[in-house]
């Protein structure tokens, strides 16, 4: 069979910004492909910047099949040149038979419901990116406290404050008391009802306009000050500019009367539901969560995310946070000993309640290397004892680099349900993410975020002629749009200093990454 033959039919697109996508649209039109939703389907283009893991973590709130194919959408812009077709076997992020690996899935064993097998699958991620120069990590020990970092011209530079998110701490004020809070508040709602609707990019602006609005010290009353705030553009001053004129916002309230907008909010509450997923229950005609238990098809993590509907929208106390954290840890000291835990995302930034529980492992040497033979007698431990409840997703991915060296990087993801023995404990989500030890500073950046932080020192790096991922930091990438032509050099990231060292930015403690 050749490659044409297997040529998928249906795609869907995930991370693809609006204009881009709707050329592709075109192209798909014209080479007969069928665009379809996530859950319909197993082949997904994703944004050529988007790796394995990062496709997963924003499917993750999206429909999810059991092994998506990601591809990147790399296959239709070369198509769009040739004007034909091409295979896409070699855009595919994620899946080729060359490279077995591991994933992790559940038995059927009815004599212990809870035991997990490692069955080996042909996952792979075509991109090589952890340890592709010649970080082992010996060296990478060797090098620990003799950071070299290579020197940026500093003409090349671009200037940073009033610009980039990242080179600004965020505002530790609190919003509630803050002299523009009403604005705050509208710019907010706002944002979420644009995040609802899949608008992305206007979600993220709106957000932008807020870590300004809550900088600022005094209250905003004119609009010459409006367009003197940083990430403020024209059609946002105008909306703050109104919110203070009328107390009001047309556009919000438009939004808030419109009938779809309630219930895509409360379908989109159901983790593992994306924007294409409610708003085709919407469509359907489901109105409620009973209806979705009722007649909607859902996938195995939808009806998880359903069953604990209330459990996974109440915030999570941080010293619950904790607690959960000392289980894994000690559990984790018991089973594999040598591990090191950190507790991420919004924890690690010190916020007073989470959304769920992002927990990285690796190994404190640095020297061993994880495997599934490592990590599954843990996850076994943990529902042994019944912390762990459900599992949602059980994902590993290997990128064999450097050939020369013959080292192989592998980040493992365990997506799942716990809960603390306490009676009366809610279910919370836990993820469970194994690093390998070149990435770990990487990594803790990444999964410390926020989100927001993130974008913004991806978008700096990439000024820079760097990239910047979870699994490492290159320079001497060059780019032709967005398609990486060389994807440079690793450099050696042993800390998350090292990191903001290389963009040249002053370090931020994760407190101060809150944007
Ligand atoms: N689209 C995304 C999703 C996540 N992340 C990174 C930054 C986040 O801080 C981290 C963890 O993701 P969460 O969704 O768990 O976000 P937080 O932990 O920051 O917040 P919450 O309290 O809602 O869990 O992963 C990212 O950069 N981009
Ligand atoms: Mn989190």
């Amino acid at each position: 069979m050749t490659d044409d033959t297997c040529l998928p039919q249906t795609v869907s697109f995930l991370r693809v910004g609006k204009r881009r996508l709707e050329i592709f649209q075109k192209a798909c039109i014209k080479f007969g492909l069928t665009i379809v939703d996530h859950n319909q389907n197993s082949f997904i283009l994703v944004d050529d910047e988007l790796d394995f893991i990062s496709a997963n973590k924003a499917l993750k709130s999206s429909s999810l099949l059991s092994s998506p194919i990601f591809i990147r959408t790399q296959w239709l812009s070369d198509s769009i040149k040739q004007n034909k077709l091409l295979s896409h076997q070699p855009y595919i992020l994620n899946a080729t038979i060359s490279q077995p690996i591991s994933t992790i899935t559940e038995t059927s064993n009815p004599t212990n419901k809870n035991e997990i097998v490692i069955e080996r699958s042909s996952l792979k991620r075509e991109r090589s990116i952890s340890s592709s120069a010649s970080d082992t990590d010996d060296e990478i020990n060797s090098k620990k406290h003799n950071i070299d970092i290579q020197p940026i011209q500093p003409g090349e530079l671009p200037r940073t404050a009033g610009k980039w998110l990242c080179s600004e701490a965020s505002s530790s004020t609190p919003v509630v008391g803050n002299p523009n809070e009403k604005i705050i508040e509208k710019l907010r709602e706002m944002s979420k009802l644009y995040l609802i609707t899949n608008d992305k990019g206007r979600s993220i602006a709106y957000q932008k306009a807020i870590e300004a609005l809550k900088r600022c010290t005094h209250p905003i009353r004119t609009y010459e000050e409006i367009k003197s705030l940083p990430y403020v553009k024209q059609s946002l001053a105008d909306k703050i500019w109104e919110i203070i004129r009328t107390n009001g916002l047309v556009k919000l309230s438009a939004f808030q009367s419109r009938d779809d907008v309630a219930t895509l909010a409360l379908f989109a509450g159901v983790w593992g539901a994306g924007t294409e997923t409610t708003k085709q229950w919407f469509a359907q005609g489901f109105r409620t969560l009973d209806d979705l238990r009722k007649r909607a098809r859902l996938t195995r993590t939808q009806q998880i995310g359903l069953k604990y509907y209330n459990d996974f929208n109440t915030r999570i106390p941080r010293d619950e946070v904790t607690r959960i954290e000392t289980i894994v840890k000690r559990t984790a000291d018991e089973v594999v000993p040598g591990l090191m835990i950190e507790t991420c995302g919004s924890y690690r930034r010190l916020k007073p309640s989470c959304g769920d529980i992002d927990i990285l492992i690796t190994f404190k040497d640095g020297k061993r290397h994880l495997h599934e033979s490592v990590l599954a007698p843990l996850i076994d431990k943990l529902k042994d004892i019944g912390f762990l409840t459900d599992d949602l997703i059980n994902h590993s991915e290997t990128s064999s680099s450097s050939s020369s060296t013959g080292h192989i990087s592998e980040q493992m993801t365990y997506f799942g349900v716990c809960r603390l023995p306490e009676t009366g404990s809610l279910h919370r989500r836990i993820d469970l993410i194994f690093i390998p030890a070149n990435e770990w500073a990487c990594s803790l950046l990444y999964f410390t975020g926020s989100a927001m932080f993130n974008r913004s020192m991806r978008r700096l790096a990439r000024r820079l002629n760097m990239s910047l991922s979870q699994h490492g930091l290159y320079h001497g990438v060059v780019r032709k749009g967005v398609e990486k032509i060389n994807t440079g050099q690793a450099l050696n990231t042993p800390t998350e200093e090292s990191i903001f060292q290389y963009l040249n930015l002053p370090y931020r403690p994760p407190e101060d990454r809150d944007h």
